[in-house]
């Protein structure tokens, strides 16, 4: 059974399932269901990333229990599979689903990549679940991003292999040969990597050099007298609020908002200053906010015909998210960029937020062609799902890639780059509302030439 095929039977001209009808609504069901356990599996792929990394490091005493605890049940989950693989036992699949769906899954993609699948919790769940239809449609899914996972558990350095290892006695050859390193990923930056159409890994490389991540934006002025005017907190001044030139009866300190902590309109007394605000999730306590350095784990870096390097989602993506945030060399106006590819000119005025090409006040420019993170490498859709949005945190203008829209697993994340930066070249993002077609080839006039 294939629900792609029930689904596509109500699109047959001859046969059409009615959509209120019981097989419809469960092949829906079956995909909507396995589209959320691939995104579960790279979301725990990643969350034992980060408890493995807490172990090395042995940060947390919580995060390290958690982590040999998953371990013990991940060998648990292999020691089952290899006892049901090689002994023969337990073939009835009828009362026993994991044998016949290991069997398969060995077949077809070996134990290397059922050891990296087993790290996580959502595979594990799935290999069990006894509905047929939403196990062949992750298994359909696995097998389409095969490469994608074996990349993202390889280089994050996650151990996948050594509950393998202990088979060696035995002479498991399949288990032997699956544990032999093929893929030399060493310990290169997770946003380093680009896969390319070919099936080969390649560096991010700009004028002939390479490309490096940083966390941070690399200007962050400490004098205060270096810093741009637009940069500098605001000082007292007219009222934010009622705008009036004078001191206001309001009391509210002129260049700032309502205070962040209480609300209240007055100069206030919870000294809570307005620069400790999470720009993530805006709350004003030291939050648990994760959801900006999640998103840029949750994303793979995809070489696109024509436009080059993109970013494809590794989760599903809530309308209004941050993904992350734009980040490069900071370039004060009065300096020249030679950057025309990736350059962001901010402008706009500090406390009233504006990102208009149009606005006259250049507040500088973010350049990420050589440093920068992950998002330097979202390509440019006319009707994207992303939109920069510029933002104060602190002392500093920044900007943020928020989603415009509901962003599903392997969607291609894009933004809009503006109008200005088409002008002198064409958009291949192929939108029937696309600002910069490249010219229609004419075949009709080549034959008669
Ligand atoms: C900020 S970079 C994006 C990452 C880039 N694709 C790369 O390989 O590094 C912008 C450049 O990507 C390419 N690009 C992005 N979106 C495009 C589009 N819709 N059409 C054509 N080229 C695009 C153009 O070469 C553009 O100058």
């Amino acid at each position: 059974m294939d629900a792609h095929k029930i689904l596509a039977a109500t699109l047959g001209a001859g046969f059409i399932l009615p959509e209120s009808s019981a097989e419809f609504r469960f092949a829906q069901n079956a995909i909507g269901r396995s589209r959320r356990i691939i995104a579960a599996i790279y979301w725990d792929l990643n969350a034992m990333w980060h408890l493995q990394q807490a172990w090395e490091d042995d940060s947390s005493e919580h995060e390290c229990e958690q982590y040999e605890s998953q371990r013990r049940t991940i060998q648990g989950f292999l020691d089952q599979s290899v006892y049901h693989r090689y002994t023969h036992i337990f073939q009835d699949a009828e009362f026993y689903p994991l044998f016949d769906r290991v069997k398969y899954f060995l077949l077809e993609h070996g134990w290397a990549l059922f050891a990296m699948c087993a790290q996580s919790e959502a595979f594990r769940a799935a290999c069990l679940n006894p509905e047929i239809l939403v196990w062949d449609e992750v298994r359909k899914l696995i097998t389409a991003n095969k490469r994608s996972i074996e990349i993202f558990v390889r280089s994050r350095q996650l151990d996948w292999a050594t509950p393998l290892l202990s088979y060696g006695i035995f002479g498991l050859k399949d288990i032997m040969s699956a544990v032999q390193p093929s893929l030399e990923i060493g310990k290169e930056h997770v946003h380093h990597l680009i896969q390319t159409s070919e099936g080969y890994l390649k560096r991010p490389i700009h004028a002939g050099k390479a490309q490096t991540n940083i966390n941070v934006a690399l200007f962050k002025p400490t004098r205060k007298s270096q810093m741009h005017p637009y940069m500098r907190p605001p000082k007292p001044g007219p009222c934010m609020k009622c705008l009036c030139k004078r001191k206001c009866p309001c009391h509210n300190l002129g260049g700032f908002p309502d205070c962040q902590k209480c609300r209240c309109p007055q100069a206030c007394n919870c000294k809570k200053p307005l620069w400790l605000t999470c720009f993530v999730c805006g709350a004003t306590e030291r939050c648990e906010c994760r959801a900006g350095s999640m998103a840029g784990d949750l994303v793979e870096l995809i070489e696109y015909p024509v436009r080059g390097t993109g970013v494809r989602a590794l989760a599903n993506i809530k309308a209004g998210a941050v993904l992350g945030e734009y980040v490069g060399e900071v370039i004060p106006p009065r300096r020249q960029c030679d950057d025309d590819i990736y350059a962001l000119f901010q402008t706009g005025v500090f406390g009233m937020l504006q990102m208009k090409e149009t606005d006259p006040t250049p507040i500088g420019t973010t350049s990420s062609a050589h440093i920068g993170n992950w998002t330097r490498y979202i390509n440019h859709h006319c009707e994207p799902n992303c939109q920069f949005v510029s933002v104060v945190v602190g002392d500093r203008v920044t900007t943020i890639v928020e989603a415009l829209q509901d962003i599903a697993i392997f969607e291609e994340i894009t933004l809009h780059y503006g109008p200005n930066y088409w002008r002198s070249r064409f958009c291949q993002c192929g939108s029937s509302k696309c600002c910069q077609p490249p010219p229609k080839q004419n075949n009709q006039a080549d034959q008669w030439d």
